[in-house]
């Protein structure tokens, strides 16, 4: 079931820009550092306590050594990257507000009044809110070079985007990464904010894994049970009108996606390109992941989980993208909120892996030592 290297092949696109970019992409996005990744291994072995005693929290630390290519990891400088985005689809009655909110809660985030900000401020992440396609624009927020299209079209009718417009979302999520990369930032969260982009994510999951569409959708931000049907069948007609083709994941983000998730996947692929880790937050970034693996598999290995979301979807996506997250809270928040949450508990992991003193420095002698 997982996502592996025989997408590479099947990753070719008709469009000849984004057939090259991708294939510069596939050449240089490379795998970790194994060395890096054993040296701090090795470091977290002699250590005075339980071997392995810190879990998946030692293998994340480890996991960033190899990426950040040194055992000296860094993660002072944390951005979440909020990509906000509107979908047409919404006119089909699947979520619980209107698109308005979308813009409403854009301009929050530069007021510091979403959850994401205040969790932020005690995590110590910087928020980056980015319009990459919004039906309205807010002030601050929204970009003219950021910003894709004025919302998708209603998927239930035709395709949600052109080709080009989802490229052309990915490449500004590259563009994203870059930039945070260049003002000193070590590791990238990802995030959202779109008002029926569960929707999007639902589709996009249900054809990439070939599962059944009731299977993999979920209440998003609140629906009722008689919406979660309308939205199942939303999908359904999405899917037989546009055909999308599993093998291409550029058409089916076009064909049944949203520019926000297009947004978090372009992230993943700039962060992977930059040697950052990237921390994915719920069902929508988890898409996210799921397509930018397909398309350049060698970025699973940057990819960080933070936590397992409400939505059904999110155990298929977790197994296919053999992903571990720690957190199992129920959160379907969205923001980024789980990649937040997941970071003062990361701080605490590197604080131990750089501070704590060794079984020599303590003139202890383990019996045994493991190789
Ligand atoms: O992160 C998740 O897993 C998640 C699950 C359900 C809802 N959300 C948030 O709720 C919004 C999408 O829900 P909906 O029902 O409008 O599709 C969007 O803004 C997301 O940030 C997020
Ligand atoms: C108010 C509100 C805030 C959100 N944040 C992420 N998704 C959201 C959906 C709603 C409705």
């Amino acid at each position: 079931m997982g996502i592996g290297n025989n997408w590479r092949e099947k990753a070719k696109y008709r469009g000849s820009e984004e057939n090259m970019e991708l294939t510069e992409l596939q050449k240089q996005i490379t795998e970790p550092d194994r060395e890096c990744e054993a040296r701090a291994e090795k470091h977290w072995m002699q250590l005075a306590k339980p071997l392995s005693g810190l879990g998946k929290f030692e293998t994340m630390v480890t996991q960033i050594a190899g990426i950040q290519r040194t055992e000296q990891i860094r993660l002072h400088k944390k951005a979440l990257l909020v990509f906000c985005a509107d979908n047409g689809v919404v006119e089909e009655g699947v979520t619980q507000t209107g698109q308005d909110v979308t813009a409403v809660v854009a301009g929050n985030f530069l007021k510091g009044e979403t959850t994401a900000c205040k969790m932020a401020q005690i995590a110590g992440v910087d928020l980056f809110p980015i319009d990459i396609g919004m039906i309205r624009d807010v002030e601050g927020v929204s970009r003219p070079e950021d910003k894709v299209a004025y919302g998708t079209k209603n998927m239930a009718k035709e395709p949600a985007m052109t080709r080009k417009e989802a490229w052309n979302a990915i490449e500004t999520g590259i563009r994203k990464a870059k930039e945070r990369k260049a003002e000193g930032y070590q590791i990238l969260l990802t995030g959202e904010m779109g008002i029926g982009n569960t929707t999007a994510a639902s589709a996009i999951t249900a054809v990439m894994l070939n599962r059944p569409v009731e299977q993999v959708t979920g209440r998003g931000a609140g629906l009722t049970g008689e919406g979660v049907r309308r939205k199942v069948q939303a999908i359904q007609r999405a899917v037989e009108i546009n055909q999308p083709d599993r093998r291409e994941p550029l058409d089916v983000l076009a064909k049944v996606g949203s520019l926000d998730i297009a947004g978090m996947c372009g992230a993943m692929l700039g962060a992977a390109l930059m040697q950052m880790p990237v921390v994915l937050d719920g069902a929508l970034s988890m898409t996210a992941a799921l397509l930018a693996v397909a398309l350049v598999p060698a970025c699973r290995s940057y990819l960080i989980a933070s936590h397992v979301s409400k939505e059904p979807s999110c155990q298929l996506l977790k197994e296919s993208l053999y992903l571990d997250p720690v957190l199992n809270a129920d959160m379907n928040l969205g923001e980024g909120t789980g990649a937040v949450a997941l970071m003062p508990l990361l701080d605490m992991a590197a604080k131990v892996y750089f501070e704590m003193p060794t079984f020599e420095g303590i003139e202890i002698k383990p019996y045994e030592v493991l190789k």
